[in-house]
């Protein structure tokens, strides 16, 4: 006897929220979070990015963390970026006033982890961070968020508070159809591993970062 298996492909662009699970997390200052975890089908850019839901309540405009991944700093504590420190202060901030954490699987920028690592060899050899990304004939900032306003969309939010120092990522949200009511700064986490990165994303993509020993307009 044959069998057969249909798969369900949506017909429109318009992605599923696939499952929902209860997440307990610990943060990083010891406490434990009560988390709601969403997946979906049908993403337009075909990549597993989810959402995660911490805190009670409904603001009016939520906050909404858009983080984008970091194998190495999320994961392993790598001191070469910002990106564990932004997230553990995230998810510290959605379980305090509510809100929603989109981790965007958007490794490098974009480039993914194999071309990432090339990258810092060469920014062992003198490049900044988006030269790096050049010579390896790369975009400086290959981003595109349409993935996180549409995942946005199918859970309700189309006007959010949004977690960033990034300017990009509002302007893109924007032009997606998103209204950002308000944008609210991470923090500052530099070190003497991660300075010369972070001076690169206020020179080049002018995030909104003061840097230790820097004036607000440099
Ligand atoms: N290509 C490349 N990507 C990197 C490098 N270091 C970190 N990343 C990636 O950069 C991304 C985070 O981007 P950032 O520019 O640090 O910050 P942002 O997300 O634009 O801005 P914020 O919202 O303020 O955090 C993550 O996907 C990291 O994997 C690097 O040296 N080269
Ligand atoms: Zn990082």
């Amino acid at each position: 006897m044959s069998t057969s298996c249909v798969h369900a492909v949506p017909l429109d662009k318009t992605p599923r929220v696939r499952t929902t699970a209860q997440l307990p997390i610990h943060l990083a200052d010891g406490r434990e979070a009560a988390g709601v975890m969403y997946s979906f089908h049908g993403l337009s850019d075909g990549k597993e990015h989810f959402v995660l839901r911490l805190g009670a309540g409904e603001a009016e405009a939520p906050l909404v963390r858009l983080h984008s991944e970091c194998t190495t700093g999320d994961v392993l504590g790598s001191a070469r970026c910002d990106c564990g420190p932004q997230l553990q202060e995230s998810l510290t901030r959605l379980h305090e006033e509510g809100g929603y954490l989109l981790y965007m699987r958007q490794e490098g920028r974009g480039i993914g982890l194999y071309a990432k690592l090339d990258a810092y060899r060469l920014q062992e050899q003198g490049h900044d961070t988006y030269a790096a990304n050049r010579a390896l004939g790369h975009g400086d900032d290959e981003r595109d968020y349409t993935a996180a306003a549409e995942m946005l969309k199918a859970l309700g939010l189309t006007r959010i508070t949004l977690i960033t120092n990034n300017p990009d990522k509002r302007a893109q949200l924007e032009a997606l159809g998103i209204e950002v009511a308000g944008v609210r700064p991470t923090g500052v986490f530099s070190g003497r591993h991660n300075l010369r990165y972070l001076e690169a994303k206020v020179r080049h993509t002018r995030h909104t970062l003061v840097l230790p020993g820097a004036t607000e307009e440099a």
